[in-house]
């Protein structure tokens, strides 16, 4: 065998051999047109805004299913089907009925037993045979939409039907007029409710005049009113331009329309990634219905994302009409029928959309919170203002734990996140500050964030709060008992095997701590404590007393008040001894507290 590579030039008989890729041109203008936009300088939607949403149509059973590489069965997209439902969806695309058997009977078996006030919507080429399958599938159904659709673009027109734009018009036409007869003119056809969808394929690359000409002819051949105003749906089959040019291209269409008997409805696919924009510039332009995908499932790059368009709305404090409360759950169930992973920075509802890992957002995250909790109860209002969540993720089932992962890109703002939500343990800055450190490194060393659960047990751990073997045997603390309104302190502590009884006054407990402390020790300490109740994993409430000595920040936790404080500031300063120069004798009090 003689092997060749294209670098060298192939001869007949010789076996190409790839070992390079081609590169990409020099000149891309070679091979592809620029865009060529249409001209509407008198354009008005650039200053409008979006108040209201739109009406929603979940295509995900078919756009979205014809995208699969397993397309769904009967079981996969009756559960599919039932989520749509619950997430409020009333206008759904459930099948492409001439395609399979599959589609077919999944068809029949929603029209028996579909919610009477959703729209089922079934979709066909303009050819008469497989009209007339897809108004079979439906017949019988309460409320049927006729979704026809046939290529107007040059291109499309040229490569695929070798035909002209005069006779693509002729054909659309006659298949809305055969439609119409088997549907709502059709005396057997009476018991259902019938609307028509055209769209103009590939509406996006088709010149405006043509879309609308075949548009006005396709809307006299159906014959709509304004109680069923005709739906005519402008995909963008492939997306090829900027948002603004799709949104100028909705706008003199939906000029062309002006009555009520016409609603402009939207198809964007998401070639180019603007889908969402396109989509959100396209209602601007006038259009009041949007068809797309939940996760932005569909043909190649996939249809508009719903889920996004949606929440986007929600984040402007429109109700988008459709719930995502429990997001998660509609994430996996996708997930498991498409088998398509959402991906992890989809907007919403990817695994890491609302996670901080630096500092300086957690930080910010944190007072962000604080203070949103604290207006909301001041003033009874709570207007979403924290810093870098676009909405709270808990209103779609998010949980908070996702909001600050630890690693070491964090700051204190992190670990003081984690531990007021593990322990509800308001640290102060400089703890927080010290305590970070030790985290940050941890993480460092284990080259991953850690989780809430390691963070607090370390800690736990760190501050020697949740050792077992307790060295204080009895701990007294009792107020204002010496008569001149004084705190006496009394304890008895184990010191390298020897009881020993300490007992002293001061103002306030840890005074009197610190008294006994020094008489024991003969050390003159100081002690600032500020005393947090915490619940949390631990089971019982405690008492973490924060605790400073010599500018050192501790934590201790024990069950009640005085006697935890008491308690916190002693072993702190036991801790501190080791601190201090061999050939004082001091004491070693191992840690204070059990808890189970
Ligand atoms: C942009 C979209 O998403 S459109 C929806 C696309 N979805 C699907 O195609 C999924 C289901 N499709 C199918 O099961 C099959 O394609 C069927 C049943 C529709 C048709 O199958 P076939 O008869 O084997 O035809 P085939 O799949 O090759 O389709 C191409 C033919 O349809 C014609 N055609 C394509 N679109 C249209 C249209 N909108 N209106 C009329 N004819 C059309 C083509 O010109 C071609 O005709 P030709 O055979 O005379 O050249
Ligand atoms: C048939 C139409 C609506 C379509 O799916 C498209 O053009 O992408």
């Amino acid at each position: 065998m003689r092997i060749c590579t294209l670098r060298e030039g192939c001869e007949n008989n010789q076996v190409l051999l790839s070992l390079f890729t081609m590169p990409m041109l020099r000149n891309p203008s070679d091979k592809y047109d620029a865009f060529v936009p249409p001209d509407l300088p008198d354009r008005t939607w650039p200053s409008k805004r979006i108040t209201k949403r739109p009406r929603w149509l979940a295509t995900d059973l078919r756009d979205g299913n014809q995208a699969l590489a397993c397309p769904m069965n009967v079981e996969q997209k009756w559960d599919y089907f039932k989520m749509l439902l619950q997430v409020g969806f009333t206008e759904i695309d459930i099948s492409f009925p001439s395609a399979s058997d599959t589609e077919f009977n999944f068809t029949r078996s929603v029209v028996a037993s579909a919610p009477s006030d959703v729209w089922l919507q079934v979709l066909s080429p303009c050819r008469k045979e497989l009209i007339r399958r897809t108004v079979d599938s439906v017949t019988g159904a309460k409320k049927a939409i006729i979704s026809l659709y046939i290529a107007t673009s040059d291109s499309f027109i040229q490569t695929m039907f070798e035909s002209t734009q005069e006779a693509v018009l002729r054909t659309a036409v006659e298949c809305v007029e055969y439609t119409r007869s088997i549907t709502k003119d059709d005396p057997t056809q009476q018991g259902t409710t019938w609307n028509l969808m055209f769209s103009p394929e590939a509406f996006s690359d088709t010149e405006s005049s043509y879309a609308i000409a075949v548009c006005k002819a396709v809307k006299e051949a159906w014959g709509p009113s304004e109680e069923i105003p005709i739906i005519l749906n402008l995909p963008a089959t492939v997306e090829r331009c900027t948002p603004n040019t799709y949104a100028d291209q909705v706008e003199i269409f939906a000029r062309a329309f002006t009555g009520n008997d016409v609603v402009v409805s939207l198809h964007p696919h998401n070639d180019r990634g603007c889908a969402v924009a396109a989509t959100e510039l396209g209602q601007l332009a006038g259009a009041t219905r949007v068809e797309g995908c939940l996760f932005g499932n569909g043909e190649r790059t996939g249809n508009v994302d719903l889920v996004t368009l949606a929440l986007n709305l929600y984040s402007q404090g429109i109700d988008p009409g459709l719930d995502f409360s429990d997001l998660p759950r509609i994430r996996e169930t996708v997930e498991k029928i498409t088998q398509i992973p959402v991906a992890v920075r989809a907007p919403y509802a990817g695994e890491s959309v609302f996670t901080a890992y630096s500092g300086s957002h957690q930080d910010a995250i944190n007072k962000g919170f604080k203070k949103w909790r604290d207006a909301a109860s001041v003033d009874g209002r709570s207007i979403w203002k924290v810093p870098y969540l676009p909405i709270d993720p808990e209103d779609i089932g998010a949980t908070y734990e996702a909001v600050i992962r630890v690693n070491s890109q964090s700051g204190k703002g992190g670990v003081a996140w984690v531990l007021q939500r593990t322990l509800n343990l308001e640290l102060p800055k400089e703890f927080q500050q010290a305590f970070s450190k030790i985290i940050k490194s941890e993480s460092e060393m284990k080259e991953r964030w850690l989780t809430e659960a390691e963070i607090t047990q370390s800690f736990l751990r760190h501050y020697s709060i949740l050792e077992a073997d307790s060295r204080i045997i009895e701990c007294d603390v009792s107020p204002k008992l010496d008569g001149t309104g004084r705190v006496i302190m009394r304890a008895i502590v184990l010191v390298k095997g020897h009881r020993r009884e300490v007992v002293a006054a001061g103002e306030n407990a840890a005074d009197a701590v610190s008294f006994a402390f020094s008489s024991l020790a003969g050390l003159n300490l100081e002690f600032e404590v500020v005393p947090r109740s915490i619940q949390g994993s631990l089971g019982e409430p405690l008492v973490i007393a924060l605790v400073k000595c010599r500018n050192v920040w501790r934590a201790r936790a024990a069950q009640r008040g005085d006697v935890a404080i008491a308690m916190a500031c002693l072993s702190s300063a036991l801790d501190l001894q080791e601190e201090l120069p061999s050939n004082r004798q001091f004491l070693r009090l191992l840690p204070i507290i059990h808890v189970n």
